[in-house]
C-alpha cells in the first residue's frame, strides 16, 4: 500500500490541443509562450526576475520532453536537464469546457460530457428575470456590472459606485460562472457569502457551473484589492469521482486550497484552507507528513491562473513557475517508499493570448516517486488517466473512464 499526492498547477497548459481551433485557441501555449517571451527578454521585470525561463526541477521531471510531445517543439532557451526521471507525458481534455471544474473533475475520473450554461457576450449578460429574482431573494437594490469582465478591472471601474450604492458587482467570463464582487466591510463578507448561496439556487436551472464570491478591500481604484476570502459554490460533479471512491473505501482525502470548493465538498474528508502558492505549498507539505497509507493529498495552486494567466502577466507567471520549481525538492524530501506524486494542470491560460480567458491546451503530466522508473507515457486521450493511475496505485477498483499509465 502507498500514498498519492496530486498537485494541479492551475492553468499551466503546454499547448497542442487538437481541438484548440474550435475554441479560438489555435496556437495557444502557456508554457511555450512564456518561455518564448522570457528568451526574447520580454519576461523581465526589475526586482522580480530576468532572462530565460529556468525550471530545473520540472525539467528533470520531463517538462521539456512533454512540451516537445505536445507541440513538436522544445520551449525556447530552457536548458536541457542532465537526465530525466519519472513518468512524463501530456493529456488531452475530453470535457467540453476549458474551465476549472471540468478540468479537475476529469483529472478525478469524471469527465463533463454535457454543455454548461453560459451567459451572452453581447448586451446584458444576465436575463432581467434572473436579476429581479436575485434582488428580491437577496434583498438588494440592484446590481452593477451585468457583463463579461476581468475581475480586477471591473472592481477598479465600479468599486466606488458599489460602495456608494450598496449594489454588488455581478460579472461573468467565457467560463460557466456568475461572479459577485463586493466590499468586505462596506457590503460585508457574510452578506456576500449569503447572497452567493441565494444566487447558486437560482442558477441551478440554467446549468451554471459556479457562483464565485470575490470580496475586496480598499477605498479607491488604486487601493482596491481582492482578499483570500474568495469562495466558489460549485454544482456537484456529474458522477462519483476518484475522491468519492477513495472515501467509500475508507481512505482520507486531504483537500488543499480550492479543491474542497471545486468538488462541492464531495469526497473530501479534510479541508485545508490556504491562500497563495507559497502557503498552499507549505500546507501541502504538512499534509504529506500527516497522510496515512492509502490516502490522497490533492492541492490546487491557483495563483498561476488567477494572478498571472487571467491578468496576462508574463513576468509574473514566469516568476511564479520559478518559485514553485524551487519548492519541488521539499516534495522529494517528504517521500516514503511506495509514494506517488503527480504534477499536472486543469486547462491553459496563456498570458500572451488575446482577451483574459482560459485557453484550450494539452496539460503536462509529471509522475514520480521512489522506485518509479523513467519513461514517456505519450499523449493520453483523457485527463481521467490520472485518476485511474492513482486508483491503481492506491489499490482501489478501476472507474469507468481512463486507463492507468503505471
Ligand atoms: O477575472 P477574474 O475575476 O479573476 O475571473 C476569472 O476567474 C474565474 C474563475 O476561475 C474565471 O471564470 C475568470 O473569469
Ligand atoms: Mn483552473
Ligand atoms: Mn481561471
Amino acid at each position: 500500500m502507498a500514498r498519492a499526492f496530486l498537485f494541479v498547477l492551475d492553468s499551466f497548459g503546454v499547448g497542442g490541443a487538437q481541438d484548440a481551433e474550435a475554441y479560438g485557441d489555435l496556437g495557444a501555449n502557456t508554457l511555450g509562450h512564456i518561455a518564448e517571451f522570457c528568451a526574447a527578454g520580454i519576461g523581465d521585470r526589475a526586482g522580480l526576475r530576468e532572462g530565460p525561463l529556468t525550471l530545473p526541477n520540472m525539467s528533470s521531471l520531463g517538462l521539456l520532453e512533454i512540451a516537445k510531445l505536445a507541440t513538436g517543439d522544445y520551449p525556447a532557451a530552457m536548458p536541457m536537464p542532465e537526465r530525466v526521471f519519472g513518468l512524463h507525458g501530456a493529456a488531452n481534455e475530453v470535457s467540453r469546457g476549458k474551465d476549472t471544474p471540468s478540468g479537475h473533475w476529469e483529472i478525478a475520473g469524471a469527465p463533463v460530457m454535457f454543455d454548461w450554461g453560459y451567459f451572452p457576450t453581447e448586451g446584458d449578460a444576465f436575463p432581467p428575470e434572473l436579476v429581479e429574482a436575485i434582488c428580491r431573494e437577496g434583498n438588494i437594490a440592484g446590481i452593477l456590472g451585468n457583463c463579461h469582465a476581468s475581475g480586477t478591472e471591473v472592481i477598479a471601474r465600479l468599486g466606488e459606485e458599489h460602495i456608494r450604492s450598496g449594489k454588488p458587482i455581478c460579472y461573468t467570463s467565457s467560463d460557466s460562472v456568475f461572479q459577485i464582487a463586493a466590499h468586505e466591510t462596506h457590503f460585508g463578507l457574510d452578506r456576500l457569502l449569503e447572497l452567493c448561496q441565494v444566487v447558486r439556487e437560482l442558477l441551478d436551472p440554467l446549468n451554471i457551473g459556479r457562483v464565485i464570491a470575490r470580496p475586496f478591500i480598499g477605498e479607491s481604484p488604486e487601493t482596491f484589492a481582492r482578499t483570500g476570502n474568495r469562495r466558489d459554490y460549485s454544482v456537484p460533479p456529474p458522477e462519483p469521482t476518484l475522491l468519492d471512491r477513495l472515501v467509500r473505501g475508507g481512505r482520507s482525502v486531504h483537500a488543499v486550497g480550492k479543491i474542497g470548493d471545486i468538488f462541492a465538498h464531495q469526497g473530501v474528508t479534510r479541508v485545508i484552507k490556504a491562500t497563495g502558492n507559497h502557503d498552499i505549498m507549505q500546507a501541502s507539505l504538512a499534509a504529506m507528513d500527516e497522510a496515512a497509507i492509502g490516502d490522497l493529498v490533492f492541492s490546487n495552486l491557483v495563483d498561476f491562473d488567477m494572478l498571472y494567466g487571467h491578468r496576462r502577466d508574463v513576468p509574473g507567471y514566469a516568476a511564479a513557475l520559478e518559485a514553485f520549481d524551487l519548492m519541488i525538492p521539499d516534495i522529494h524530501r517528504r517521500l516514503k517508499p511506495g509514494d506517488l506524486v503527480i504534477l499536472t494542470a486543469d486547462h491553459g491560460c496563456d498570458p500572451t493570448w488575446r482577451g483574459t480567458d482560459h485557453t484550450r491546451e494539452r496539460v503536462p503530466i509529471m509522475a514520480f516517486g521512489p522506485g518509479i522508473r523513467s519513461r514517456s507515457i505519450g499523449i493520453r486521450s483523457t485527463y481521467a488517466d490520472i485518476a485511474e493511475t492513482i486508483a491503481s496505485h492506491l489499490s482501489i477498483a478501476p472507474g469507468p473512464h481512463g486507463r492507468s499509465f503505471l
